[in-house]
């Protein structure tokens, strides 16, 4: 007697939750197609190392990373590059500004995965398509000297993407993920590991130490054969403080209580405060004064303050991502709420100032 269910029938314990495969472009095709020019390479060596240099110390600058929650158009994407690559030659004395460029989202239940994964918006997740705009774009931005610094999240990603990237994070919901700490051990770039969710230091503090170790995982290599990569650690992580679920962790006590935790771990302290999430509660208007706080903690001595980082988009605030995509405001993000340009000109230009201030007296 044969049984009722065609899938026990057809005897299948395998794929029955899969609907598709679709190939995938190879890293070493996508990279034929887009190489990375010279221009583009010194950019992301000199960002590496300035980043490098300010995590360990050697470079007293602030590495400010900026820019929109979510990329979702090439154009606006490019417009706010060329807006600020002029503002970072203006402020480079003091600042070593990266932009944002945000292409893998991680979600909290569901929603748009980023323009990665389906650069359409359409849920059509033509991924082959998203990691060619987005190595175009990442090419395009650093050819304006704007070092580029993205999320790791998916693990085939790197592959095909990250030797256009000078700076790195792992985000709340994966710095404790043990993919997503070896796979941050095999990264060329300095990186940034945020707090958890929760708001678990530690974690963040772990995940450093993990990452900076030798490991073995598999992913695909250029020709995408599958393969096992053997890496080296990576040395140059630092403490992201995001906030948490019992709110901001950006006050002199979490910044010490990171410090501690790091030089208990045998790191160089290194923290950067994420302006936004849950230290501004995601309220783009709250982002402000999370930056000035933290200015104030460092221009008044504590220097195991790094970095700052703010989202930052064209104009302010955010939309809901509808069905009928031609009613999207230009520049507004379709993730969490962004300052405006006019902001982020205004609290750069701050920065500066009192990092002017904070050399004359310090
Ligand atoms: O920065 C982006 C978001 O905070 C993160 O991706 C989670 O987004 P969600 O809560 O809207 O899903
Ligand atoms: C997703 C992000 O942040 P977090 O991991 O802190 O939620 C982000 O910076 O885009």
């Amino acid at each position: 007697m044969t049984h009722p269910d065609p899938i026990i029938q057809a005897g299948r314990t395998e794929n029955l939750n899969v609907s598709g495969f679709t190939p995938l472009i190879t890293p070493r095709a996508l990279k034929a197609g887009l190489p990375l020019t010279p221009q583009a390479e010194r950019t992301v060596l000199a960002g590496r190392k300035a980043a490098q240099d300010i995590v360990h110390g050697r470079d007293d600058r602030l590495l400010v990373v900026v820019g929109p929650c979510s990329i979702h158009n090439f154009d606006q994407a490019v417009e706010y590059a060329g807006r600020l690559a002029e503002l970072r030659e203006r402020v480079k004395d003091r600042l070593e500004v990266h932009m944002r460029v945000y292409v893998d989202k991680p979600r909290t239940t569901v929603g748009w995965r980023g323009y990665l994964m389906d650069p359409d918006m359409t849920g059509e997740n033509d991924i082959n398509k998203g990691l060619s705009l987005t190595r175009e774009l990442m090419i395009r931005v650093s050819e304006l000297g704007l070092p580029v610094a993205t999320e790791l999240l998916d693990p085939f990603a790197p592959q095909f993407l990250f030797d256009a990237v000078a700076w790195a994070c792992l985000g709340a919901r994966t710095t404790e993920s043990q993919t997503h700490r070896v796979m941050a051990s095999a990264v060329s770039a300095p990186m940034g590991f945020k707090n958890g969710t929760g708001g678990g230091l530690k974690l963040a503090v772990d995940a450093i130490v993990a990452a900076s170790h030798p490991h073995a995982f598999f992913t695909v290599d250029d020709d995408g054969q599958a393969c096992i990569v053997h890496t080296r650690g990576n040395p140059d992580g630092h403490v992201i403080l995001r906030g948490g679920r019992n709110g901001p962790n950006y006050a002199p006590q979490f910044v010490a209580e990171a410090e501690s935790l790091m030089r208990a771990a045998g790191l160089d302290p290194a923290v950067m405060v994420d302006c936004s999430h849950a230290n501004s509660g995601s309220d783009h208007q709250r982002q402000g004064l999370v930056w000035r706080d933290v200015l104030h903690q460092r221009t008044r001595g504590q220097k195991a303050i790094k970095g700052l980082m703010v989202e930052s988009n064209l104009r302010p605030g955010k939309q809901s991502l509808g069905a009928d995509l031609t009613q999207l405001v230009p520049g507004v993000s379709v993730t969490d709420a962004c300052v405006g340009w006019d902001e982020t000109e205004a609290l750069l230009l701050e920065a500066h100032a009192a990092l002017g201030r904070e050399t004359v007296s310090g």
